[in-house]
């Protein structure tokens, strides 16, 4: 274990808001985009606290939008970081709405975030090791090599016959 590395339990942001009427579309739901803001804040601000430096969004995989936050409702966001790979760390958000009211709290959505550690001048600086200690922190830990090598070939920065460990999970 390095001095630097850190404990993927010492990321976590936890962010509530509330679902205002400027928050919502025509039927008195949350808007996706107002949501993947907050989610894209709650990220960024576990990856900052994880490198303590600066951070910018690499890229967001898939965003599916299960159950409807209705006006009223407060939201909840958990952020953690998953696995640092070089200068880029991956981070994941789960995200809860809640009616306070009748005490009903239920799953909204997840997704992954990469954000990447930036040095004083804007470059992209090797961030802390993670150490992922639950059952969980270490199974995302493990699957987040396959979710790096998907997106960077989604992306186009990565081809995919290079994309080993992908490649060994269907045995091509
Ligand atoms: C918090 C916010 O909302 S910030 C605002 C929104 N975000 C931005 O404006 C970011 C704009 N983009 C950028 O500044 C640059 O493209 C950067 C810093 C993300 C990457 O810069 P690059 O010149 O591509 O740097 P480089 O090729 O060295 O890659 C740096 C790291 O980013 C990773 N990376 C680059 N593109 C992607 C991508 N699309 N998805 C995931 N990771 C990526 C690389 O894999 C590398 O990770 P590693 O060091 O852990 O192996």
């Amino acid at each position: 274990m390095d001095v630097k590395d850190k404990k993927a339990g010492d990321t976590i942001v936890v962010m509530t808001e509330l679902v205002l009427p400027n928050d919502t579309n025509h039927f008195g739901n949350l808007m996706g985009g107002r949501l993947m803001y907050w989610m894209d804040i709650a990220a960024a601000l576990s990856a900052m606290k994880h490198c303590n430096s600066p951070v910018v969004t690499a890229s967001v995989d898939h965003i599916s939008f299960e159950n409807p936050i209705r006006l009223g409702n407060a939201v909840h966001l958990e952020a953690k970081v998953t696995r640092v790979f070089t200068t880029s760390m991956e981070v994941h958000v789960r995200v809860w709405g809640e009616d306070a009211v009748k005490q009903h709290r239920y799953q909204s959505n997840e997704a992954f975030f990469t954000f990447v550690a930036l040095d004083p001048n804007g470059k992209p600086q090797p961030a802390p090791g993670l150490i992922p200690e639950t059952p969980e922190e270490q199974e995302r830990y493990k699957k987040a090599l396959y979710r790096r090598q998907l997106r960077l070939m989604l992306s186009g920065k990565l081809r995919p016959e290079d994309a080993s460990e992908l490649k060994a999970i269907f045995a091509i």
